[in-house]
């Protein structure tokens, strides 16, 4: 048996977490060999904590192989010590009507106490996935209060790939193929409506997507279904997606941890000047993972229609900086 590792999961009693929670358990995570260590984070709230309690009595009710131990925490400097890997979802969600951005005021405050104690507590390894919303910026705030402490920026990422799926399923089904056939999408920028997915690059059975689909509905249909997928889920369910998120999650930390076998994943990670998008950001690339590091995807083309769906969702993203810049000292 290989040495457990340690995993930690805020916002361990909502409703993320709870599919969150047993999905890395199971192994989907790290592998059906590697043991975890859970460390659940949850607000000092009595109802709250024993609400999380009953979580864990599941979590022990399935008798999961890998599960080596599981914490509760209520304080991230505790609840962070020798982390691993660590999944920031613990966040308010948005309700009808609402832009995620909408959050950032409820919601900043949250990530630079935890970036602080990731750098303080935490495997000096440790990789971060934001989830709470507005996903991107609160990795910034983290990643800024993480990088005073001594981590790397690029150790904390916002988590894009919900969007990333959402656009495989969707030109999967106008095509007539599995997702697994379609290889090279890109989600640049915010976690947000403005969000560009992008499928110049995108290859369907080895064929170029814009080959077999038109560019009206593109424009008109898979762009707009993709950037609004999270208000839909909203209206259809009246909760914002969970099953789907913690799937995402799974999915993003995995190829971090385990590579994602050459294939591109939509990450969101500090801007670093690449496709001209200036550092001091948090914004969704194209990634190549492999021993335990991403590559920002480079080279690639950017046509003039591209080029502007960038920029709005960049500004956006400066936006939502100048908002929190405070939390940024
Ligand atoms: N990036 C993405 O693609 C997605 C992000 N989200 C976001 O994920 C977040 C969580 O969503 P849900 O699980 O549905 O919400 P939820 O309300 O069911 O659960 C959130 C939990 O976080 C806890 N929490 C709040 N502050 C905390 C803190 N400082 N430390 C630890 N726990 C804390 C709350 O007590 C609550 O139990 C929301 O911000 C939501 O908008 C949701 C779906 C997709
Ligand atoms: O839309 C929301 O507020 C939840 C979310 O981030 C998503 O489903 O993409």
């Amino acid at each position: 048996m290989k040495k457990p590792v340690k995993v930690a999961i805020t916002g361990a009693a909502g409703q993320i977490a709870y599919s969150l929670i047993f999905r890395v358990a199971s192994g989907s995570l790290l592998g059906p060999d590697q043991p975890v260590i859970l460390q659940l984070l949850e607000v000092p709230v009595p109802e709250v904590l024993e609400k999380l309690k009953g979580t864990v009595m599941e979590v022990d009710d399935c008798a999961f192989p890998l599960v080596h131990s599981i914490e509760i925490h209520s304080d991230p400097m505790s609840g962070f010590e020798g982390t691993d890997y660590a999944l920031l979802v613990g966040a308010r969600p948005r309700g009808p009507g609402m832009e995620r951005k909408d959050l950032l005021t409820a919601n900043g405050g949250i990530f630079g106490p935890q970036g602080k104690a990731l750098a303080a507590k935490a495997s000096k390894d440790v990789r971060a996935l934001v989830v709470g919303n507005p996903a991107n910026t609160n990795a910034l705030i983290a990643a800024t209060a993480a990088a005073k402490g001594g981590l790397d920026p690029k150790q904390i990422h916002a988590m894009v790939r919900l969007d990333h799926n959402r656009a495989v399923s969707q030109l999967a089904t106008k095509t007539g193929v599995h997702g697994n056939d379609i290889e090279k999408v890109i989600i640049w920028g915010n976690h947000s409506s403005t969000q560009y997915p992008d499928i110049s690059h995108t290859t369907v059975g080895g064929k170029a997507a814009k080959s077999l689909v038109d560019q009206a509905w593109v424009e008109k249909d898979f762009i707009p279904t993709v950037q609004q997928r999270g208000a839909a889920i909203i209206k259809a369910r009246g909760l914002s997606s969970a099953a789907s998120a913690a799937s995402a999650a799974v999915d993003h930390v995995r190829d971090w941890a385990l590579g994602s076998n050459g294939k591109w994943v939509s990450m969101g990670v500090p801007s670093d000047g690449s496709y001209g998008i200036k550092p001091g950001i948090v914004y969704g690339y194209p990634c190549i993972c492999k021993n335990g590091q991403y590559e920002i995807v480079q080279g690639l083309s950017v046509d003039e229609f591209s080029r502007a769906r960038m920029t709005v969702t960049e500004n956006e993203l400066r936006e939502e900086r100048a908002a929190i810049e405070d939390l940024l000292a």
